[in-house]
């Protein structure tokens, strides 16, 4: 079992009573593991029958499962590199829950990476609408970007800017706004020693006052009305209540409301909900808040520089997609982007991405990019490959080797499993060659 701080313990009784036995027991169980189904690519057949292990529904969303302690590492199996599914700690699909998504709402999501919850918010966009997922930490930037490539999103803008800066850029400009904020971890600790290793009361008190100026940022990104949700993966009153209670102090034109969530149990302001241990997740705090003051606030329309139409570059679409060119395409640098509709003006705002990176312009032609196939259903591509998620070829595709196929193969073709798509090659003379990117592959 683990060894919790003193301390810890002690405020545990305090916030629990007498369910703090039944909340200290849980330490002696495995953590809950579990996967959230992508539906922007696959279906829950097609995903259970690919699965080595059962899954199990889990109360937080209705994408969300859970996985058996005993099955093994998810990461390399061709269905998750695919983006069929997301591998989430059940209770972390809480928050998006209470945010609730709609085709063509317009979203932002503060405190981003790696990407469980942008790329659920995503995958309820259904590529309708917007989402700007943002990350203060770069490097944690570009794994979000990896993971929302992954998981096949068009309609997204992935930066690394400070709250602060980022949200007066972009005042008045969103309809939803999700802060799952940097925190203590409490909720960690049946799976990370090193959130134990971390834990103090100093830490707590440092996180609250963080937490408080994140918010603050957010209620300025909302329109009149928009929603805001707040969660942590912490157990912590002070990271809490404690911050929606500081929270309203301050901006007293928002509103707690309660959207009659069903997971967890009421937390202490009963407006919002908290997941514990034995409430069958490792551990969430999800508040909802609603905006209801005007925001004059709006950014101006983004316009693109340099929209590529060249002859060159129909071709390039044409060689990949049976379809006529769908939307705008940018030419940004080296870069062609297809834009999401809605865009605002990008400027100064850490931008690392804008809309689906579709090829890059080399010398004397045009490359396709990974995140093209990704993004693709079979059916829309010219030329593609199917194969079992158990058989030697996709797991020879995924190690970056080259594949012998039936020599009728020619050009660039997507490369799916039990038709999803994973990733692409070139084909000729019953070759395809790997353009499977070099930093994902299985080793
Ligand atoms: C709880 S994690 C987000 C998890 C993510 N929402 C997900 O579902 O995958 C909080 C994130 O906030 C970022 N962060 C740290 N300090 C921050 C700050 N001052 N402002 C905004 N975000 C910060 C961390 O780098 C971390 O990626």
């Amino acid at each position: 079992m683990v060894e919790l701080p003193q301390k810890f313990k002690e405020k545990m009784k305090e916030l629990l009573g007498e369910e703090y036995d039944a909340f200290f027991s849980c330490y002696k169980e495995p953590h809950y593991r579990g996967i959230r189904l992508n539906p922007l690519k696959c279906d829950l057949k097609t995903l259970k029958a690919a699965l080595p292990f059962s899954i199990q529904p889990a109360p937080f969303s209705p994408m969300s499962y859970y996985v058996p302690e005993d099955a093994p590492k998810i990461g390399q199996l061709p269905m998750h590199h695919a983006g069929a599914f997301y591998s989430q700690e059940p209770s972390a699909a809480s928050a998006v829950t209470a945010l609730d998504p709609q085709p063509g709402d317009v979203v932002l999501d503060l405190c981003a990476a790696p990407g469980g919850k942008s790329t659920q918010i995503a995958s309820l966009l259904n590529r309708q609408g917007l989402l700007w997922s943002n990350e203060i930490v770069k490097s944690r930037a570009n794994i979000l970007l990896s993971n929302m490539e992954r998981m096949g999103v068009k309609n997204a803008v992935i930066s690394s800017c400070h709250p602060g800066i980022l949200c007066e850029g972009l005042a008045g400009f969103f309809d939803k706004v999700l802060v799952d904020a940097p925190c203590s971890g409490e909720g960690m600790f049946r799976r990370d020693e090193q959130a134990i290793q971390d834990w103090s009361p100093e830490h707590i008190e440092a996180c609250a006052v963080r937490q408080l100026a994140i918010l603050l940022s957010a209620a300025q990104a909302l329109k009149e009305n928009g929603i805001l949700v707040y969660s942590t993966c912490t157990f912590s009153r002070e990271e809490n209540e404690g911050v929606i209670e500081a929270f309203l102090k301050e901006r007293d034109d928002f509103t707690l409301i309660d959207r009659n969530l069903q997971f967890g149990r009421p937390a202490l302001l009963p407006e919002a909900r908290r997941i514990f241990p034995m409430d069958k997740g490792e551990g969430h705090f999800v508040a909802v808040l609603q905006r209801l003051s005007k925001n004059d606030a709006y950014p101006k329309p983004y316009s693109p520089q340099s929209l590529a139409t060249s002859r060159e570059m129909q071709e390039f679409y044409s060689q990949i997609y049976l379809s006529k060119q769908d939307g705008r395409i940018e030419q940004v640098g080296k870069h062609l982007l297809l834009l999401p509709e809605h865009l605002p003006d990008l400027k100064n705002l850490g931008v690392i991405r804008a809309g689906l990176l579709l090829g890059e312009l080399k010398t004397k032609r045009i490359e396709p990019a990974h995140a093209a196939f990704m993004a693709a259903k079979p059916k829309e591509l010219c030329s593609v490959i199917n194969f079992p998620h158990d058989s030697a070829e996709i797991y020879a595709f995924l190690r970056g080797e080259e594949i012998a196929v039936d020599a009728s193969y020619k050009g660039y073709t997507g490369v799916a499993v039990d038709g999803v798509l994973t990733g692409f090659g070139k084909c000729s003379n019953g070759r395809l060659k790997n353009h499977y990117p070099k930093g994902l592959r299985n080793n």
